[in-house]
């Protein structure tokens, strides 16, 4: 229905412009002329050279002709002459000459009678006084060239256009390129001359003329040769003979070559002479003084950077650089006070350090220990894979990169735009914020699929759960821990990251074989003095002491020794135990895996990891078992990681190869080294406490920064002078139960009740009788069984309401035990209570027994979380029996749940 295109009545259009035809051509008249017809128009200097040129030209034609009329006469005379005198009129001919010609008579001599008997009788003569002149043929050619420059050089004078010009020549560009193509004519030039010239002239000749011109071109060139002259006016005679040594061997250069070789000459002797001043200066170098009194009150850090330099060059070469009457101790000593200084260390750890390292790698050390490490996180397996963890974070902002070939899970963060310890992907637990050399000892563990596994010293719980990933939460895992508050970290982290194979205990260490043995695998990853973690914790460089390792390592040994004894060396799959710290002294390192040795059925294996230093097998003037070279080392300088130290080691038999009196004495002995530093008021580090025990310093005066303390450590001294001691169980998610205050409490429990932060939503105090009770907490975490938010709500109502009943009553409590202590200092009888007539005689609520009961048992089917408490006097085969309960998914005996819940009575009434 549209329009019908009719195409037959467009009108054409005219031809667009590049169809437009071009017009014919054209072209001026001359341009098919020959170019050689063509009148060449050169420029005002070009005429100039060419006029010079061929002044030159002529010059040469005309010395040319000249030597030829002299050569007749020279042949006519010598027809006349005897052969007796042909030699004196030689001599003439030659003294008469000037010594430009010289070399030019000689080589025509030559061209002439090539095979001539005079030239023979001449070399046969040999050096005398009287023809020591014509034996420098190659100055007079100089000499030759050189008059021919002035000659020029006086005619360029004369004529000031030709000066001005040179002048402009320097500065223009323009004029530049004309003359490069100047210079391509006049070497076409030369060589026509050379054809154009006398071709019965030798080569040499031609040579010359070749030179010349190249020189009347290259002026600046020619000049610059001059300027070598003048410039080595000091070393004229070395020069010389260095002139007479090039002439000789190089006749065939071009003079630029020849002013380049002669360049590079002086260059090396230049070099060879900066060489023999610096050693010179060197040599001559004041020897290094130590310092006045006086000058050490007013050193700056610069000044102390020097002298620390200084003194590292007097102890790389002692004997030449040492003050005599100076021993090397002094140098030591001053350097390590300097050192001290600068980085700020104390003299002690400085000390060590320059005990472990050489010098030079002293220094590398220190310098890396001032530079953080680079952040590190540990993609957690049990919930993402690196890959979708890396694409997840990059999303946000992160700037990332896998940690290394060596591990498959860790990625380094070079730059972030959110915290990393906020993102939803950590909050949801698919990473773990972690130093790249924490994944070292778990590596080494290697622990496999449906083992018994213990981690020792658990807390914060990043080697833990990264064992249970790696176990792929099958087995089970347990993460013990001594300090109390440190063990919450360890639980908030399981549940996070999803770990549900573990059992999380609350236990002195090295008790545990009392507790439970049998295990396939341990990771001990011991508390130490973190002297490797420098970077991330200044504080350990002034606050280490020498009580402090000595302390230290005492625990590592007795925590070791238990570790071993708890493994099962009939394990199918396993019987290997891992020792790490974040030290690098070997005290706490080499010297404890070579006590344990000599002390137990174990031997060291390989690590299995493919990097690190080997341990050391010497030490100062110790010497320890040749196979400490199967343990590794870390340092921040060598692997960009912290200070770590990892040992592998295998048990081989269940036997104690000690008696057990010996035995007796090693532990009292490892007692007493412990004991020692606890009434020094000594603190123990554990390098990963920074975060949790801010404003905790125990250690008065003693600890500059942040104070870590090892809670069991110092309770433990406490704990046989106190009565009743107060215990936490780990309860996450439930609400806390008020409990009075204790006399006993720490300041920091009271003051985090007063904060209201003692409440912690995950505690729950149980106190236990004339503080016989020990207790083994166990939460078995699952997240699987997590109560919902409307339980929590409800639970929180009704304990809220419990507890402000409760504290109705405790009045009344009050009274009933002040009217029994009023009986028993009157010296009435007081019958045994069972905790059942205390709860009655104390009015206790009944109802509170059945809560707890049901509380508990709560916690075994809805939390998740299994409690138990233990008392001292019983056997770790209880213990045993309830934990290998969890193992099977059972929940703990009633008449264990009634126990505790009678305890909590007992608690309560107290
Ligand atoms: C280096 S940290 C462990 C870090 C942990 N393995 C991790 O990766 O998160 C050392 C731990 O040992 C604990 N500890 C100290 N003395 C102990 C003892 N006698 N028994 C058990 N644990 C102890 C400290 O509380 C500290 O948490």
């Amino acid at each position: 229905m549209g329009r019908k295109a009719e195409y037959s009545e467009k009108v054409k259009k005219g031809p667009g412009r590049k169809a437009r035809k071009q017009g014919a051509p054209t072209f001026p008249k001359k341009s098919f002329a020959p170019m050689e017809e063509e009148q060449k128009t050169l420029s005002h200097r070009q005429k100039q050279r060419l006029a010079k040129r061929e002044k030159t030209k002529k010059l040469i034609k005309e010395k040319q002709k000249l030597s030829k009329e002299k050569k007749l006469q020279s042949r006519k005379q010598k027809e006349y002459n005897s052969d007796s005198e042909e030699e004196e009129q030689e001599q003439q001919i030659l003294n008469g000459n000037d010594n430009a010609e010289e070399t030019d008579e000689s080589e025509e001599e030559q061209t002439v009678h090539p095979k001539g008997s005079k030239k023979n009788g001449k070399g046969a003569k040999g050096f005398t006084d009287e023809n020591q002149e014509w034996l420098k043929p190659k100055q007079a050619k100089g000499n030759k060239k050189q008059k021919i420059v002035e000659e020029e050089e006086d005619e360029d004078d004369d004529d000031p256009e030709d000066s001005d010009d040179d002048e402009e020549e320097s500065g223009d560009n323009d004029d530049e390129v004309e003359e490069s193509e100047d210079d391509d004519e006049k070497v076409e030039e030369s060589d026509d001359e050379g054809i154009e010239g006398d071709e019965s002239e030798d080569e040499q000749h031609v040579k010359l003329g070749k030179l010349d011109d190249l020189s009347d071109d290259d002026e600046e060139e020619n000049s610059d040769d001059d300027f070598d002259v003048s410039d080595n006016e000091n070393n004229e005679e070395e020069d010389d003979s260095d002139d007479n040594e090039m002439d000789d061997d190089d006749e065939d250069l071009l003079p630029i070559e020849k002013a380049n070789k002669k360049l590079k000459k002086r260059e090396a002797k230049e070099a060879k002479l900066a060489a023999e001043e610096m050693q010179m200066s060197v040599d001559q170098q004041e020897i290094f003084q130590f310092p006045e009194e006086d000058e050490e009150k007013e050193i700056t850090l610069q000044e102390v950077q020097q002298r620390i330099k200084d003194v590292t060059l007097v102890l790389s070469d002692f004997n030449k650089y040492r003050h005599p009457d100076r021993p090397r101790s002094d140098y030591m000593d001053l350097l390590r006070k300097d050192l001290c200084m600068y980085y700020s260390y104390n003299d002690f750890l400085m000390g060590k350090l320059m005990d472990m390292f050489p010098l030079s790698e002293l220094m590398e050390y220190l310098e890396a220990s001032e530079v953080a490490r680079p952040l590190t996180i540990r993609t957690n397996t049990l919930k993402t894979r690196r890959r979708d963890l890396a694409a997840a974070l990059i999303n946000r902002g992160v700037n990332l990169d896998p940690l290394g070939k060596w591990t498959k899970v860790g990625l380094v963060i070079y730059s972030s735009q959110v915290p990393l310890g906020a993102t939803p992907e950590y909050l949801a637990g698919h990473y773990m914020i972690q130093g790249a050399s924490s994944m070292l000892p778990v590596m080494a563990l290697a622990p496999q699929e449906n083992e018994r596994i213990l981690d020792m010293c658990s807390a914060p719980g990043g080697k833990g759960s990264h064992i249970a990933a790696v176990m792929k939460n099958t087995g089970v895992l347990f993460a013990n821990d001594a300090n109390k508050d440190r063990i919450k970290a360890v639980v908030a982290n399981f549940h996070r990251l999803g770990v549900v194979n573990s059992i999380v205990s609350c236990e002195d260490g090295a008790k545990f074989r009392q507790i439970m043995t049998g295990f396939d695998r341990i990771l001990l990853d011991a508390p130490c003095t973190g002297t490797g973690v420098v970077s991330k914790d200044p504080s350990v460089k002034t606050t280490k002491c020498a009580v402090d390792v000595q302390r230290c390592y005492n625990l590592q040994r007795k925590l070791l020794l238990t570790a071993i004894d708890c493994t099962d060396a009939k394990s199918s799959s396993g019987g290997y135990i891992v020792y790490s710290t974040c030290s690098v002294l070997p005290e706490e390192n080499e010297w404890v895996i070579d006590y344990v040795l000599k002390k137990r059925n174990v031997k060291l294996v390989p690590t299995g990891l493919d990097f690190g230093v080997e341990g050391f097998t010497k030490y100062r003037q110790y010497r320890f078992h040749p196979s400490l070279n199967l343990t590794r080392r870390y340092y921040p300088h060598t692997h960009n990681m912290d200070g770590f130290f990892v040992a592998k080691l295998k048990k081989f038999s269940n036997t104690i190869p000690v008696s057990k009196e010996q035995q007796e004495e090693d532990e009292k002995q490892l007692d007493d080294g412990i004991a020692t530093a606890n009434e020094d008021n000594v603190t123990l580090l554990n390098a990963d406490d920074q975060e949790n025990e801010d404003g905790k310093n125990k250690k008065s005066g003693k600890r500059a920064g942040k104070p870590v303390l090892s809670d069991y450590d110092l309770a433990a001294k406490k704990q046989k002078l106190e009565q009743s001691k107060t215990k936490y169980i780990a309860k996450v998610f439930e609400p806390p139960v008020k409990v009075p205050k204790k006399k006993n409490e720490s300041p920091v429990q009271e003051q985090q009740k007063k904060d209201g932060k003692g409440k912690d939503n995950s505690t729950e105090a149980i106190s236990t009788e004339k503080g016989k009770l020990k207790s083994v907490e166990k939460v078995l975490v699952g997240d699987k069984q997590k109560p919902s938010e409307k339980q929590l709500k409800n639970k929180n109502q009704t304990e809220n309401k419990q507890q402000h009943q409760e504290k109705q009553k405790l009045p009344n409590e009050k009274k009933v035990l002040a009217e029994k202590n009023k009986q028993q200092k009157s010296g009435k009888k007081q019958p045994v209570e069972t905790p059942k007539e205390k709860n009655q005689q104390s009015g206790k609520p009944s109802e509170q027994k059945p809560q707890n009961k049901k509380k508990l048992k709560k916690d075994q089917t809805t939390n998740g979380h299994f409690l138990a408490s233990q008392n001292k006097n019983s056997t770790s085969k209880d213990i045993d029996h309830d934990s290998s309960s969890l193992l099977e998914g059972k929940p703990i005996k009633q008449n264990k749940l009634k126990q505790k819940s009678k305890q909590m009575g007992k608690l309560k009434k107290n």
